[in-house]
């Protein structure tokens, strides 16, 4: 979300902090320097009238009475204010400080300079003021009263000389530390002063004369043309060289030329860097002032988030959450004696009853060990006679022992429902995705971006394509079109097509490709690698950047630190969906792992996610590679424990019953949650209404990846073939079915180089290219013709 951030607390506080645009700065500048002037003039002029204008001061704010001020009232009064009450001669200072401050709003200087004429300028301003206080109450013009009364007060605790010494003391701290005066510098002008009083008198001087310059760092542009400049070159330079001071110059340069005694002797010139001036209004500050953050939503500033009204509620007619009393005590008998069967006794039990199962927690009497409970699971499941019955022994971080069994009537949860929830639309996630409702009836809420990647398995119609669903929709619900793209992959060709109507707002692609939506093998391949070169690009970008993720660089990028001229932009979040990841491992092996396994590994700091579904989560789809760099695992009902094993480590999946009914993981705790339902017709209204928005002129594009020829090793070299290669090509045409299944069981192959010697069969000609999830076409229709083909070959090499 694109919050402004507060600017850090640690900036000073007397810093000048407007945002005015340069027409309020002209008009704020021109006022201010006409209302200095007035103050210079009501000033002057009131040295010469006070005394006739303060004894009518009471009835000057009668309109009759003229003042004789030349601002007439107002400069009676402004004059009798700062001068008689307030700080007498040294008052000009603040006339001075305002008509300054003008000029600075006017040119739109660096105004940090600004706060320092105003602290010193008031300083020097109160000590003249008490300083003339030391002449007595006659002189009231010259100290004003506050300044006489000051100067009385430190009298009356410090004594005359104590005041003196006081004033003395802030005088040095103003040279010291205002004018950066020290003894030598004091030393070198006494000296160079004396100098130039002898110069007067004495003959022209010799180059060899001795000396010593020092000049001063601060000076007007007035002292130029005063300064005289030197006629001949060789004249020396005798008078300072004056530099006018800028508030912008970075730094000033203190030149002291030395000359030695003695005679004839080179003249050396020390140039001596002043402390270089620190800005302190850095540039980032400075246009985020002007301009504002970074804002990525700006070129669809008009986009409408989908509204709640698209979802539909399932739960109507089906009655809501219902707790049938009969069943709750029915399957509480069930367990209760079940377990007595055993000798387990009962100490207390508890349900809760969730959407789909209700949880009965169980704490056993003192003494009963928990592996008895749990070697009985299928003891009670049976007695139970229920499907999905799965025992949690104990529930971490209860002591409890959880039995949990299916309602009789299972509740749908609608999206609209997670959707809805505050949960969900309070959630503070860069990649907030509402799964469904856990166990005990909570909206379960996970941020993909911490995940960072996710596995999904379930047998065929069991919910998976309803949960990748829910997770785009939810994103959809929440992110807008700048933050975050969906790279889609759908070999089934049918599941994601809905997506299509929001490629140029939410999808991102090749630059060659037509389709956003991805259902060649070939064309996955290349969108993996460009992925991965998208990933090193903002690898790079954030080295650059010096941030560690990508949440950081696009902070530092929305507050204008980083610049768009040197590469830099807003990276949206990506997240890679596969719909079939089995399917695709099977017909492109190695080819589609590295890349997969290689974002998995890399790509969550730059703000690339993976979300894989299977079918079949069997140990060669699910390779160690790949599992163990999706911690994330979902698991729908599959069919075997093996199967819920190779996925999450752990059984239960097979317990499941099915229809959403899901298993979650992302470590060691696994949460049973009933998936959100989410309807094909209700992602078409989604789609459509997000589709039917102004857009970006094109899906967002990846960086180019050509790949080999047509993607897929078609040039593999004919030596380098497997030396299975032959008999390979044999199976297929015999059985005239170009599939790497087949060769891997004919030929006991692994299904890596079953998949290789596929696509040296399809470099050779002898099967087509990949369609899908059919098989391939073999070209090839007899052995006679294989042997002619292969004879005729060359060695390329
Ligand atoms: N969360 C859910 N709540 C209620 N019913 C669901 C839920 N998820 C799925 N179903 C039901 O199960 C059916 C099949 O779901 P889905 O199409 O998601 O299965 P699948 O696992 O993707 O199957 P396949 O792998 O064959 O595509 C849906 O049509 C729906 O009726």
């Amino acid at each position: 979300m694109a919050k402004k951030k507060k600017q850090t607390p640690k900036e000073p506080r007397k810093k000048i902090n407007f945002s005015l645009s340069r027409q309020q700065k002209i008009l704020l500048g021109s006022f201010l320097f006409l209302l200095g002037l007035a103050l210079i003039f009501s000033f002057i002029s009131y040295f010469f009238t006070w005394q006739a204008d303060q004894s009518n001061l009471g009835i000057l704010g009668e309109r009759d009475l003229p003042a004789e001020n030349w601002l007439n009232k107002f400069g009676a009064n402004v004059g009798n204010f700062f001068i008689y009450d307030g700080f007498g001669v040294s008052s000009f200072i603040i006339a001075f400080l305002v008509t300054l401050t003008g000029v600075y709003f006017f040119f739109d200087y660096v105004k940090s300079q600004l706060v320092k004429f105003w602290f010193w300028g008031i300083l020097l301003m109160i000590w003249i003021s008490i300083f003339f206080g030391f002449f007595g109450e006659k002189t009231t013009l010259l100290s004003g009263i506050i300044g006489f009364e000051t100067n009385d007060l430190l009298q009356d605790y410090l004594g005359l000389l104590g005041a003196i010494l006081f004033m003395t003391f802030v005088m040095v701290v103003y040279l010291v530390v205002r004018l950066k005066l020290t003894p030598e510098k004091v030393i070198a002008a006494l000296k160079s002063s004396k100098k130039n009083i002898a110069e007067e008198f004495a003959t022209p001087v010799s180059e060899t004369e001795t000396k010593a310059t020092v000049t001063e760092p601060v000076s007007t542009k007035k002292d130029i043309s005063e300064k005289p400049v030197p006629k001949t070159e060789e004249e020396p330079i005798s008078k300072p060289i004056v530099m006018e001071e800028s508030v912008e110059e970075k730094a000033v340069l203190e030149k002291i030329i030395l000359k030695s005694d003695v005679e004839g002797d080179v003249e050396m010139e020390v140039e001596q860097a002043a402390e270089e001036e620190v800005l302190e209004e850095n540039f980032s500050e400075k246009l985020v002032k002007d301009y504002g953050e970074f804002d990525p939503r700006l070129e669809l500033s008009k986009y409408k988030f989908p509204t709640i009204e698209l979802l539909r509620d399932h739960t109507v007619g089906n009655g809501g959450i219902t707790i049938d009393q009969e069943e709750l005590e029915e399957n509480k008998n069930n367990i209760v004696d079940t377990l007595n069967n055993y000798k387990i006794g009962i100490a207390n039990i508890k349900a809760t009853v969730g959407p789909t199962v209700t949880l009965y927690e169980i704490v056993p009497d003192a003494g009963v060990r928990i592996s008895k409970i749990k070697n009985l699971e299928d003891d009670i499941a049976l007695s139970l006679s229920a499907l999905g019955i799965r025992i949690i022994a104990p529930i971490p971080g209860r002591g409890t022992i959880g039995i949990e069994v299916p309602n009789k009537n299972a509740r749908v949860v609608s999206m609209r429902s997670v959707i809805a929830s505050p949960k969900f639309q309070n959630a503070e996630m860069e990649l907030p995705i509402a799964f469904g409702k856990t166990i005990s009836n909570e909206t379960f809420v996970v941020d993909l971006a911490k995940m960072p990647h996710m596995l999904m398995a379930g047998a065929t119609g069991q919910g998976k394509s309803v949960g990748l669903n829910a997770v785009l929709t939810s994103l959809l619900y929440k992110k807008h079109p700048a933050e975050v793209k969906f790279v889609l992959v759908d070999p089934k060709k049918v599941e994601l097509t809905l997506f299509n109507k929001i490629e140029r707002h939410f999808l991102a692609k090749l630059p060659d490709n037509e389709e956003a939506i991805i259902t060649d093998t070939t064309k996955v391949i290349n969108t993996l690698n460009s992925l991965c070169i998208e990933m090193d690009t903002r690898y790079d970008l954030l080295k650059d950047a010096m941030v560690r993720n990508i949440k950081e660089y696009n902070t530092k990028f929305k507050n204008r630190k980083l610049n768009p001229n040197e590469g830099h932009h807003f990276l949206p979040y990506i997240v890679l969906v596969i719909d079939e990841f089995a399917d695709l491992i099977m017909t492109a092996g190695k080819e589609v792992e590295t890349p997969i396994a290689r974002l998995a590994q890399l790509a969550r700091a730059i703000g690339i996610h993976l979300i894989v579904a299977t079918q079949r989560p069997s140990v060669n789809v699910i390779t160690g590679i790949i599992k163990a760099n999706f911690p994330a695992r979902i698991a729908f009902r599959v069919t075997s424990k093996i199967d819920s094993r190779t996925i999450l480590d752990n059984s239960g999946a097979d317990q499941l019953i099915g229809r959403g009914d899901m298993l979650y993981t992302q470590g060691n705790d696994l949460t049973r949650i009933q998936c959100a339902f989410v309807d094909t017709p209700e992602v078409a209204d989604i789609t459509e209404y997000i589709g039917a928005q102004k857009a970006y002129s094109d899906a967002y594009l990846l960086p180019e990846y050509s790949g080999e020829e047509g993607g897929t090793n078609l040039d593999i070299n004919i030596d380098d073939r497997d030396k299975m290669f032959r008999e390979a090509a044999e199976v297929l045409v015999i059985a005239q079915q170009g599939s790497a299944s087949l060769l891997q069981r004919k030929l006991k192959l692994g299904y890596n180089r079953a998949g290789r010697i596929i696509d040296q069969l399809e470099a050779a000609g002898i099967v087509g290219p990949f369609e899908g999830s059919k098989a391939r076409q073999v070209l090839v229709p007899t052995i006679d013709a294989l042997n002619q083909l292969l004879e005729n070959e060359m060695p390329t090499s």
